[in-house]
C-alpha cells in the first residue's frame, strides 16, 4: 500500500505505509501502479502543487475579504485579488515545474484592468500575495516576482486552445460568487492534448471530505478541504488539501431515479431551475436540489454525494472550457457521463467555448437514458409554452 506525502510535492512521492486495506461504497486506497505508470505523472504532480498553493492563496483572501479586493470586470462579473493571484501561481507555477516543455495556458483572467490608471495598489497586494504564498519554494531562483512578472505571469494564460497540442485550461477561482459569499469554489486546472481533457485537478478548499449530506454523522466532518485529480485512463481520486493519502472515488451507483439527488448552481442566473425542477419531477427524484457554487459539483458527484448534475444555462450564453475541463474529466474518470442535452460527450477541441445542445449533464451510465429522456420532454414542453 503506498500513500503520497503531500499534495505540495512536485515529483510525488510514494512510501510504503501500514494502513489497512478498507473499502467502502464509493471510496478505495490508491494502489501503486496507477501511480507509476501514468504518462501524465510529471504533469499531474505540478498541477496538484500548482493548485495547492492557489488554494492557500485563496484560503488567505477569503478570511480576510476587503472591499477593495473585488473588481467588476466588463462584463459586470466580479473578478478579485484572489482570481488574478491564484491564475498567477499556477502560471507560473506550472511553467517553472515543467520547464522542458512547450507552455500554453488557456485561462479566465488577463491583466488588462490591472494595467489601468489607479489600479497599482490591487496589483501591489497581489503580487504581496503571489510572493507569500511562493515564499517558501526555494527551488524557484526567479523569486520575489516583481509586479511586472505578476502581470506577465497572468497573461501567459491568452492561449485560445484548439486541437493541436497540449494546453493548460485554468480557471484560477471557479464560483467567485460563492468566494465572495464564503461558500464552495474551486482551482480548476486541465491539461488539453489534441483536443481532449487527459489530466484535471479540481482543489476545493470549502468542501467537506465527509460527503455533503453525511457531516453530521461522520468523524471527518471537521475535515475541510478537498483535492479532486484525475488522470485519463486512470480513474479519480481525493485527498485532502493539506495532503492526506488519495483515496479512489466512484460515482453513486444509484439505479432507481427516484433515489437520486441532483446538483444545479446556487446562482439561479446560472442555470434554469424551472427547467431541472420539471425534470426531477418527470424522473420521479424525491430529494430537494443541492444548490452550491462552482465545480465543487463535479467533484461531489465523483465521490457519489449526488447522482445527477443539470446544468441549462439561459439562451445565448456560451459556456467556457476552464468552466468544465477539469470537472467533466473527474466525474468521467470516476465512472460517470458528462454530456450536453443531446448525450453528446463535450467537445473541448474548439477554442475557448463549448459548443452545445441547451446544457451540460453529468451522472452515471445507468441513469443517462433516462435522464436524456426526461430533458428532451421538458424542454420541448417548455418550447411549446412559450
Ligand atoms: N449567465 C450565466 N449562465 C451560466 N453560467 C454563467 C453565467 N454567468 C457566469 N457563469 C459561469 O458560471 C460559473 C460558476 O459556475 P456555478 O454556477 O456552477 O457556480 C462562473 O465561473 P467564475 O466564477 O469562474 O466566473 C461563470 O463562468
Ligand atoms: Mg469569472
Ligand atoms: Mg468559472
Ligand atoms: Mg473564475
Amino acid at each position: 500500500m503506498y500513500i503520497t506525502l503531500s499534495c505540495l510535492r512536485a515529483t510525488t512521492i510514494v512510501v510504503p505505509t501500514l494502513i489497512p486495506k478498507t473499502k467502502t461504497s464509493t471510496f478505495s486506497l490508491i494502489t501503486s501502479s496507477s501511480l507509476s505508470m501514468s504518462t501524465y505523472h510529471k504533469e499531474l504532480a505540478a498541477a496538484k502543487k500548482a493548485a495547492c498553493l492557489a488554494a492557500r492563496l485563496c484560503q488567505k483572501v477569503q478570511k480576510s475579504l476587503l472591499q477593495s479586493d473585488v473588481q467588476a470586470k466588463l462584463d459586470k462579473s466580479p473578478v478579485t485579488v484572489a482570481d488574478y493571484g491564484s491564475q498567477a501561481v499556477v502560471s507560473f507555477v506550472l511553467e517553472h515545474e515543467l520547464s522542458a516543455e512547450p507552455f500554453s495556458l488557456v485561462a479566465e483572467e488577463d491583466s488588462g484592468d490591472l494595467r489601468k490608471d489607479g489600479s497599482q495598489e490591487t496589483l501591489d497586494r497581489i503580487t504581496m500575495l503571489v510572493n507569500d504564498t511562493l515564499a517558501n519554494e526555494n527551488a524557484y531562483s526567479a523569486l520575489p516576482l516583481s509586479a511586472e512578472n505578476v502581470l506577465t505571469a497572468i497573461d501567459k494564460g491568452i492561449s485560445e486552445g484548439g486541437p493541436v497540442g497540449r494546453h493548460w485550461v485554468l480557471d484560477p477561482i471557479d464560483g467567485t460568487k460563492g468566494f465572495l459569499r464564503g461558500d464552495q469554489y474551486a482551482i480548476a486546472l486541465a491539461l488539453l492534448d489534441r483536443g481532449r481533457v487527459v489530466l484535471g485537478v479540481l482543489a476545493c478548499p470549502n468542501l467537506s471530505l465527509a460527503s455533503i449530506g453525511m457531516q453530521t454523522q461522520q468523524s471527518s466532518a471537521s475535515q475541510i478541504g478537498c483535492l479532486f485529480s484525475a488522470v485519463i485512463g486512470e480513474g479519480t481520486f481525493m485527498q485532502s488539501l493539506d495532503g492526506s493519502s488519495p483515496v479512489k472515488v466512484n460515482v453513486s451507483a444509484i439505479e432507481n431515479p427516484e433515489e437520486a439527488s441532483f446538483f444545479e448552481s446556487f446562482e439561479a442566473a446560472h442555470s434554469l431551475h424551472d427547467l431541472t425542477s420539471s425534470i426531477a419531477k418527470k424522473l420521479g427524484v424525491k430529494a430537494p436540489p443541492v444548490r452550491i457554487d462552482s465545480q465543487a459539483k463535479y467533484g461531489a458527484l465523483s465521490r457519489g454525494d449526488g447522482a445527477i448534475y443539470l446544468r441549462f444555462p439561459h439562451a445565448g450564453y456560451r459556456e467556457k472550457i476552464w468552466d468544465h475541463a477539469a470537472g467533466s474529466i473527474v466525474v468521467t474518470e470516476a465512472g460517470g457521463l458528462v454530456t450536453d442535452a443531446a448525450g453528446n460527450p463535450l467537445d473541448f477541441s474548439k477554442g475557448k467555448y463549448l459548443d452545445l445542445y441547451h446544457g451540460i449533464v453529468a451522472t452515471n451510465q445507468k441513469l443517462m437514458p433516462s435522464l436524456l429522456k426526461a430533458i428532451q420532454e421538458s424542454i420541448d414542453e417548455k418550447a411549446s409554452s412559450l
